[in-house]
């Protein structure tokens, strides 16, 4: 074997190229632009390109930001055969979930370290554990924010997200060694089958796109949407509406099935749907025609009252959170009234239903003045 530093010279015209968008140029020049934005430090993280009937991989446990074409392992994209392997080293361990990125017809696979990625990971966990959920098949959801249209609808549905569209991006949990994330990486793949990445705990996300570009933008994206989610969290502002008083919901199944509390529906204003929702319509002031977020004229009055009374010590606080927890199951929701007498009884309800409103709120966002009504997305 013809051979110049361990590597096999009879191969190396796969990797030469002035061509800076030859994949094995493009490979290091983005993984250098990677190590400075913090996605590939510490010899973690990488990149793989697909181009015509080749896979440009690169090697293991070196400083990504160093690498030269001559590093980079080329492998034929059908038989996954190394048609390219620079003896003296290893291909990347991400290589298996590369692949399975590629099979489902990506040009490009970008895995980042971004402690962005690794912190939004450790929030949807905490949420989960706070709900008394299991973290298991657990996903980031966040919706309203402008970044998210820099996300594609999922493979063969054109175009992109839209600002009011909900971007979800499955997490998957960490595993010792990297190859052996790759059954779980694919299981999200299946069950999420729009999205185009998936973050393992604790450790980072795989992103990928159509091509170079487009995987590169989405990273990018997500790791804007991931910083700022982050951020969001700790300021005490929701990721979606359904985040009130409920925590960040964990899978799609928790989605389905928080629409109702324990059996009390929610309504499209992200609260629990109480018996006067049905008056609303009656009293010429929809919902539909209301702002979303903008509290019904007459029972805001009302409520900032009663959160003004909430905070008074030892007062409403303790009774509002006893009825929080009623709303959320014990021996809450709405009961069934009819007549005037119960009309009369529907009206106490529903101030102590604002209450319990009024107070969830403020102990969910700790900092928010009482009184002032939460602002919703
Ligand atoms: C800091 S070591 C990180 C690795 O274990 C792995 O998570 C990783 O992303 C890079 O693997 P590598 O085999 O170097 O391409
Ligand atoms: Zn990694």
């Amino acid at each position: 074997m013809a051979s110049k530093n361990n590597i096999d010279v009879r191969s190396d015209h796969l990797i030469t190229s002035t061509d800076p968008e030859h994949p094995a140029n493009l490979i290091c020049t983005l993984c250098r632009n990677f190590y400075n934005l913090g996605w590939v430090t510490g010899t973690g993280g990488g990149t793989s390109i697909v181009k015509n009937s080749h896979i440009f991989i690169a090697p293991s446990g070196v400083q990504k930001e160093l690498m030269q074409p001559e590093n980079i392992f080329v492998m034929d994209r059908r038989t996954h055969a190394y048609v390219r392997k620079p003896t003296s080293l290893k291909p990347s361990a991400c290589t298996p979930l590369f692949l399975a990125a590629f099979e489902k017809g990506a040009g490009c696979c970008i895995h980042t370290h971004s402690q962005w990625a690794v912190l939004v990971t450790l929030l949807v966990e905490k949420a989960a554990e706070q709900n008394g959920k299991s973290s298991a098949n657990s996903c980031f959801e966040i919706e309203m924010i402008e970044q998210i249209k820099g996300i594609p609808k999922g493979k063969n549905k054109p175009g992109m997200l839209g600002y009011f569209d909900r971007l979800r991006v499955p997490i998957i949990e960490n595993t010792a060694h990297e190859e052996d994330l790759t059954q779980s990486l694919e299981e999200a793949m299946a069950r999420y089958p729009d999205t185009y990445a998936v973050l393992v705990r604790r450790h980072g996300v795989y992103v990928w796109g159509d091509d170079v570009a487009k995987a590169k933008t989405q990273t990018e994206s997500l790791d804007y949407i991931f910083r700022l989610a982050v951020e969001m969290r700790t300021l005490g502002l929701p990721w979606t509406k359904e985040e009130t008083s409920q925590g960040t919901k964990n899978t799609q199944e928790d989605i389905t099935l928080d629409q109702t509390i324990n059996g009390t529906p929610i309504s499209k204003r992200g609260r629990p749907k109480r018996s006067s929702d049905n008056l609303e319509e009656a009293d010429g002031e929809s919902p539909k025609r209301r702002k979303p977020g903008r509290a019904k004229k007459s029972l805001q009055a009302e409520g900032d009252n009663k959160s003004n009374q909430a905070n008074q010590p030892g007062s409403l606080r303790s009774e509002g959170q006893n009825r929080v927890t009623a709303l959320n199951g014990e021996k809450g929701g709405a009961t069934q009234v009819t007549g005037k007498k119960g009309q009369g009884r529907l009206k106490q309800e529903i101030d102590r239903d604002d209450e319990a409103l009024a107070l969830a709120n403020m102990t969910q966002v700790g900092r928010r003045r009482p009184g002032r009504p939460r602002k919703t997305l």
